[in-house]
């Protein structure tokens, strides 16, 4: 996935701009900034819903709307389907396999068992027969996570994916993560939450209606960066909310380019 000084919009007027980086297989992205900085309009991007004003965008090796059937799977901030809609957890999942199948064919006994691992790996194998309307908020979601999973995709791109989630399901997200990098699969993840980014996502990219900067985690999140993006006094708070890795590096002084150019 590269950027080249994209500027991305929903017309001709872009909401983001100046954004350059690159994300290798087996890597994970952390899109980071405030509310409306730009962290969906970025992710829309990668799957061609948003315009690009100028500069380029490249994502599995197309431009974004062109890649390959079933490599990339995105998860929204919120569920995309009518919650009256009469389908189980394992339909939903069983709707990731339909892009590879291709135009008339169904899923079979393979695709119907890697649906049920992928529920497994998301920790609802109970809930396999459950409408999927009646799951609740964080649920819902993981299945979701699931129909990604079962596409056997290149690239999972998930909307804010920590949000209200409990500790038990936030640490269970965060292997899924891993186990997706350690799989090959490239992860783009939005999300507020410094500590969280930085402990899952080898690469940063700071946003606020423009690209602040965009590298390795330990070089973008550092304190005159994350004040560019959230503000002087959000900083002390961001940075003392874990004292792990951010705490550490947040002392080094800063090495990316806030242009977002890579090493
Ligand atoms: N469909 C749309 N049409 C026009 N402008 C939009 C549209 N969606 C978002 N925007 C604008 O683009 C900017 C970036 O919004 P975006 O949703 O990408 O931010 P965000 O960082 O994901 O925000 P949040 O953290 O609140 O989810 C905002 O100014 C927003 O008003």
């Amino acid at each position: 996935m590269e950027f080249d000084d994209a500027a991305l919009g929903y017309g001709g007027t872009p909401v983001i701009t100046g954004v350059s980086g690159a994300v290798g297989t087996c890597e994970a992205l952390a899109l980071v900034g405030p509310n409306g900085s730009g962290k969906t309009t970025l992710l829309r991007a990668l799957v061609g819903m948003v315009n690009i004003v100028s500069g380029s965008v490249r994502v599995v090796g197309a431009q974004p709307g062109h890649a390959p059937r079933g490599s990339i799977a995105y998860v929204p901030q919120n569920s995309d389907l009518d919650p009256t809609f009469p389908v189980t957890a394992l339909d939903v999942v069983l709707m990731g396999t339909y892009p590879r199948l291709g135009l008339g064919r169904r899923p079979g006994r393979t695709e119907r068992a890697r649906c049920r691992e992928a529920l497994n790996a998301v920790g609802l194998d109970s809930m396999t027969s459950k409408r999927f309307g009646s799951l609740s908020g964080g649920q819902q979601q993981r299945v979701l996570l699931a129909r990604a999973i079962a596409s056997a995709p290149k690239l999972v791109l998930l909307d804010e994916p920590f949000n209200g989630l409990d500790q038990p399901n936030r640490e269970a997200l965060l292997r899924i993560l891993t186990d997706l990098k350690e799989g090959g699969t490239a992860v783009v993840v939005s999300t507020h939450d410094l500590v969280l980014a930085y402990d899952v996502c080898e690469q940063v990219a700071l946003l606020a209606g423009r690209q602040i900067a965009f590298g390795p985690r330990e070089q973008v999140l550092v304190p005159e960066y994350i004040e560019q993006a959230f503000g002087a006094v959000s900083v002390p708070q961001l940075l003392t909310s874990d004292s792990r890795g951010l705490q550490r590096d947040s002392n080094r002084s800063p090495a990316a380019h806030p242009s977002g150019t890579m090493a």
